[in-house]
């Protein structure tokens, strides 16, 4: 009989209060090798959750185990910054720093110590980013996406075994969000790797497994497939919008997709998805208005 494999992350009870607000409530969580997708609406406490990951917050209550290690020790907590990533979702850039230049500094700071070996492993992750082409350029003057992008190439110097991304598609047009796709389900190989994000479409298109958070609470952590399985037999593509419908949006087609537990009239079983899975799981806490939405969304929920 094969040993269990122990988890990379584990927390258990983990509890962060700001003054009255429990940003996360006693929760439990272990991650293993492969993405993992955080889905939950503004304010639900995933910022809080990666930056406790990545040992920035120290949790009130609870246990946190990263790589099998107390990051609460401060040695342990140096060993563990060495292995991990982190891209939070706002990151502040120097002055006049140029990408090559910023990417340069953060490897320095994690004791890339030899200056021809640091200079590869800068370049290569520009270049696994997509910006080899303005590594000379400075911040100050990059797009919005593309300032992400360098936040993201210093997240992954080294290809850290465990590495937490705040939001890596926001902002990010879709070619560019496909092709980082590609790169995180290789990184993903050898990684444990927690994404947080809006974008249902990144976590069916990347991840095996799905956590929804809702008020510091875990409310949902299961495979995609089977999020998705709690919108079968919920999803009626109709020429109008169901006033009945949980949520209701006009399609490319110009047809309605219509997603709850109400069958309107003259309406076609539709294939259901993760987005209207999530919809439907939010619905059931009671925050989604029942009322039609009578425009496309995008993959982007809240
Ligand atoms: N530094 C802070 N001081 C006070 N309250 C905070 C602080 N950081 C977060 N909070 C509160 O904790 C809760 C969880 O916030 P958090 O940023 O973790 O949510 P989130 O799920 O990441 O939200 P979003 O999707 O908007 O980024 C919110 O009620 C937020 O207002």
């Amino acid at each position: 009989m094969t040993a269990p494999i122990s988890p990379t992350v584990s927390l258990r009870g983990v509890t962060k209060r700001y003054r009255s607000v429990a940003a996360l409530d006693a929760v439990d969580l272990d991650l293993q090798p492969g993405i993992t997708g955080l889905l939950g609406p503004n304010g639900a406490g995933k910022t809080t959750m990666l930056r406790v990951m990545a040992t920035v917050l120290r949790p009130d209550e609870g246990r946190v185990r990263l790589l099998g290690r107390d990051p609460g020790e401060p040695d342990t907590r140096t060993e563990i910054r060495r292995r991990l990533g982190y891209q939070p979702q706002e990151l502040g850039f120097p002055r006049g720093f140029s990408t090559m230049a910023f990417v340069n500094y953060m490897a320095v700071l994690k004791e890339w110590a030899d200056r021809d070996r640091r200079t590869t492993e800068v370049r290569r992750v520009l270049d696994l980013v997509g910006l080899g082409d303005v590594a000379t350029k400075r911040i100050s003057r990059l797009s919005g996406g593309q300032r992400r992008r360098v936040a993201l190439a210093q997240a992954l110097l080294g290809t850290p075994e465990l590495l937490v991304l705040d939001e890596p598609t926001t902002g990010l047009d879709p070619e560019q969000r496909a092709s980082l796709r590609g790169v995180l389900a290789e990184i993903a190989a050898t990684s444990t790797m927690l994404i947080s994000t809006h974008q249902t479409e990144d976590v069916a298109a990347l991840c095996n497994r799905v956590v929804v958070l809702d008020a510091g609470h875990v409310h949902f952590d299961g495979t995609v497939p089977e999020l998705v399985s709690l919108a079968a037999g919920k999803v009626w593509m109709a020429d109008e919008p169901d006033a009945a419908a949980q949520a209701s949006w006009r399609t490319a087609t110009g047809r309605y997709r219509n997603v709850g537990e109400h069958v309107p009239a003259r309406a076609d079983l539709g294939e259901p998805s993760l987005e209207d899975a999530y919809l439907l799981l939010r619905g059931a806490a009671g925050l989604v208005p029942s009322s039609s939405v009578e425009h496309e969304p995008s993959a982007e929920v809240a």
